[in-house]
């Protein structure tokens, strides 16, 4: 017999939160400062997915080269400094998702983020966007050793959830959400169609898209 599904993991960029514009003007403040020419939003968006470290060097990359180790580690660590100071003016919350985790938080769902943006800038963003509360637990790219597409963050949040894998279904954009849950060995993995994905979604190992948001309530029974 089938777990009953009591969690929900979501991936965050791409599948909570139209995020791209601030990633964009905390990449432009950042190459101003260097001063290089600015990337453009679709730029950017095909930039994201792997954490900060390389949207920066895919940035860098993009205007003119990677500098030396130490520079671009020095680029990353102003990049974080800009965007965390405000990574939501121009964020938001795609449609049906703020209702969405309401009706999941009251149905008694226990609901987890696992993101590889790193955890001081997606709590804030979680926190300005007003859904902070709604999550049980929160993995950033910074939680643990690896990164998705390892399954570790995915467990980890799980871990912190009280939840087995059999037990949970995993929402992403991605193809690197999509590996780390199913190599955690979730129940099933959802994907939206609006995200950042830089691969078709047809062609990865997936149970389904929502094509709303929304549609996400009426899929967590068997
Ligand atoms: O690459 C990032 O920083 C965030 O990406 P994710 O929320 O889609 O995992
Ligand atoms: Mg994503």
């Amino acid at each position: 017999m089938r777990a009953a599904i009591r969690a929900v993991a979501f991936d965050l960029d791409g599948t909570l939160v139209d995020s791209v514009a601030d990633l964009m003007h905390a990449s432009n403040a950042l190459l101003a400062e260097l001063g290089r020419p600015p990337v453009d939003l679709p730029s950017v968006r095909s930039f994201v997915g792997d954490g900060a470290a390389k949207l920066v060097e895919r940035v860098l990359a993009a205007t003119g080269g990677v500098p030396a180790p130490d520079e671009a580690a020095r680029c990353v660590e102003r990049f974080l400094e800009i965007y965390e100071a405000d990574p939501s003016a121009n964020s938001v919350l795609y449609p049906g998702v703020a209702e969405t985790l309401e009706a999941l938080a009251a149905a008694g769902l226990r609901l987890g983020v696992c993101t590889n943006k790193p955890m001081a800038a997606t709590l804030r963003l979680l926190d300005d966007l007003g859904i902070a509360g709604r999550f049980a637990a929160v993995v950033g790219g910074d939680s643990y050793p690896t990164r998705k597409p390892s399954p570790e963050p995915v467990l980890g949040l799980l871990d912190r959830l009280g939840v087995r894998p059999e037990e949970t279904v995993f929402v992403g954009d991605n193809e690197h959400d999509v590996a780390a849950a199913r190599a955690a060995g979730v129940a099933r993995v959802l994907v939206v169609p609006y995200g950042y994905t830089r691969v078709p979604l047809e062609s990865l190992p997936h149970d389904g898209v929502l094509d709303r948001f929304a549609d996400l309530t009426g899929r967590l029974s068997c």
